[in-house]
């Protein structure tokens, strides 16, 4: 779909390190390409930058983040997170542990419904470029928007990032909900009520609740709780479908967010308080045990309630 690409070349050309070579890190450094920036790739066992640069992306599962930067000095640009997930542990998000561990305070994140493969094969998609340093949003918007690819900004960093990591368990939901057929009915009521759901955690934790109703917040929800591309929803489906989890995970071969988050969710986050029934029964099949006919169960016989309660 070239004839959807960027218009022209750009005012400057940046250039961009990406950590990172999965999925996710190759598709977005296509797009920095397609716009005329030059982009490099360097491993997560990398103790030295071979190079300078302007832009750092990180592009790595969000528990080995931490191990990583902790091996590498701290580059004096910004850092953008393509990431989606929070740290065990402490909960962070992964602005949150660049900070911890570098002292960065130029961050951003991009996040919003966006297969990676679909982008590879130059699909129309559209997203949202965080930061609390608005300049910075701009900038990354700049670099990464172009006619295929819309890129919104946001100044609620929190809000984009806890969205990005919540719709990976609820991902999972999903995924258990269409495994174990319980119609379409059931699939959009589920996905609706995690979206209230991800909207009181994430206002608790300092987002905004605008954004979780933007792309970043229902539009990754309604991307990775309906589609078998997620690896989230993938994994729900296997263990509705009598697959343990071990076999699953071995099964998709790449990064599941939604299970550690699950975890930092429960663990980590000062949360206790608010009512989030599908998390926690996500977290008791992971983590307990819990047979999946049990946990939607009781979701179902929870008493009735105000819809805005
Ligand atoms: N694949 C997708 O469509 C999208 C993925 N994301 C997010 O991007 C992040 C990365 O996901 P993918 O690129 O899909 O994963 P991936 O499994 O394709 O690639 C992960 C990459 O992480 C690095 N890595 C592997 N083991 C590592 C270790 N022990 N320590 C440090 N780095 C290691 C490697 O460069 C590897 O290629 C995740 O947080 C995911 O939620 C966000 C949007 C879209
Ligand atoms: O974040 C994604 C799309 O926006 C990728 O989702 P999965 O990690 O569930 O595959």
């Amino acid at each position: 779909m070239n004839e959807i690409g960027p218009r022209e070349a750009p005012e400057r050309s940046t250039s961009v390190c990406i950590l990172g070579e999965g999925r996710w890190g190759r598709a977005a450094g296509a797009i920095l390409t397609e716009n005329g920036h030059t982009t490099f790739f360097v491993h997560h066992t990398l103790t030295a930058w071979p190079r300078r640069f302007e832009l750092l992306c990180l592009a790595i599962p969000v528990q080995h983040i931490r191990e990583t930067l902790r091996r590498l000095p701290a580059p004096a640009v910004p850092v953008l997170s393509l990431g989606k997930g929070l740290e065990i542990r402490t909960g962070f998000r992964v602005t949150e542990i660049v900070r911890d561990v570098w002292g960065t305070d130029r961050l951003a994140a991009l996040s919003g419904p966006n297969f990676a493969a679909e982008i590879q094969q130059g699909l129309p998609a559209a997203t949202v470029a965080a930061s609390q340093d608005e300049a910075l949003a701009a900038r990354v918007q700049q670099l990464f928007h172009n006619r295929r690819f819309r890129v919104y900004r946001s100044s609620d960093l929190a809000g984009v990032e806890i969205g990005g990591a919540l719709k990976n368990v609820y991902g999972i939901a999903g995924g258990l909900c269409t495994g174990l057929e319980l119609g379409e009915n059931a699939s959009a009521s589920l996905l609706t009520r995690c979206l209230a759901e991800m909207t009181r955690l994430g206002l608790r934790l300092g987002g905004r609740a605008e954004t979780f109703a933007g792309l970043s917040g229902l539009g990754d929800l309604i991307l990775t709780a309906r589609s078998r591309q997620s690896r989230n929803f993938l994994l729900g489906y296997h263990l509705a479908r009598g697959i343990s989890l071990k076999e699953a995970l071995a099964r998709i071969g790449s990064v599941v967010e939604g299970v550690p988050t699950a975890a930092s969710v429960r663990d980590n986050l000062a949360v206790a308080d608010i009512k989030k029934p599908v998390a926690d029964e996500i977290y008791r099949i992971l983590f307990e045990g819990k047979a999946i006919r049990r946990s939607m169960l009781d979701l179902l016989e929870r008493e009735a309630a105000p819809e805005n309660g």
